[in-house]
């Protein structure tokens, strides 16, 4: 179980852009968060991998606070962040971004465990071990980012925005492969622009507004709620396409 209790975050001098927020993520449960642009979507991520510090709260990870943790130490913890846009590396075959995410695991036996594991949950890997990752489509290279932060055997996978430049087809598979990953074991704390499209994956939906927790509950409840529809889903249930 992930927990953010009482969270408050900014950026430098700037105004807080989380004012006392908290968001539980149990286990094997995706959990989506959804809210105006500016809302704080991304600085809740950032909190929770140890990219940002914030300055009053907490992050348990299992009753453990990690909250002064770097980011590193953050992901021996069990909090895997996989960026917005493609952060795969290029010029380097898969296998080479497969076993980056396992550098700090020094068991080999266990790398060799995490690398059939993730090889069988996204056959893609596997089928295009030896390619340049930089070669294959925006879908796949999702899938090699995905494979690379469970090398670890993270408890929660932080993904930002996994959709973004992906036709509507690859998104639906991206979509399919945060189940798979749910499915296998690993909880899920997920910001999308795609509100609609990601609570219909989601088993729970988070609102933000204004730096805190707007309404939480069921991701299928929230989307049947007309006015939550309306106000932050871009129009009302039978609107959608
Ligand atoms: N690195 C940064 N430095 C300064 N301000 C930042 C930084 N990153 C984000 N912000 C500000 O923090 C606020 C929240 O940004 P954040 O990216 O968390 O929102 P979001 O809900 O993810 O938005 P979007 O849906 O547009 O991606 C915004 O006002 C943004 O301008």
């Amino acid at each position: 179980m992930l927990e953010l209790n009482g969270i408050e975050a900014g950026y430098g001098r700037a105004a807080l852009v989380l004012r006392g927020l908290t968001v539980k993520v149990p286990p094997r449960t995706i959990v989506c968060l959804v809210g105006p642009n500016g809302a704080g979507k991304s600085t809740v991520l950032r909190v929770a991998s140890g990219m940002l510090t914030p300055r009053a709260g907490e992050v348990l990870v299992d009753g453990v606070d990690v909250t002064r943790q770097g980011p590193q130490e953050r992901l021996a913890s069990g909090l895997a962040h996989v960026l917005q846009g493609h952060s795969v590396f290029p010029e380097m075959t898969v296998e080479e971004n497969i076993r980056l995410g396992a550098y700090s695991v020094k068991d080999r036996a266990l790398v060799a465990e995490r690398t059939a594991f993730v090889k069988d949950l996204f056959p893609v890997v596997g089928e295009r071990w030896t390619s340049l990752a930089g070669l294959l489509s925006g879908g796949q290279q999702k899938q090699v980012e995905f494979a690379r932060s469970l090398m670890v055997d993270p408890k929660v996978v932080l993904l930002d925005e996994p959709s973004m430049g992906l036709d509507p087809k690859t998104t639906a598979a991206v979509f399919e492969q945060i189940v798979t990953m749910r499915d296998a074991g690993t909880a899920v704390l997920l910001v999308e622009q795609n509100a609609r499209r990601a609570l219909e994956t989601a088993d729970i939906g988070c609102v933000l507004d204004l730096g805190r927790l707007h309404i939480t509950g069921p991701a299928a409840d929230l989307l049947a709620d007309p006015e939550l529809s309306a106000l932050y889903l871009g129009g009302r249930p039978h609107e959608r396409t």
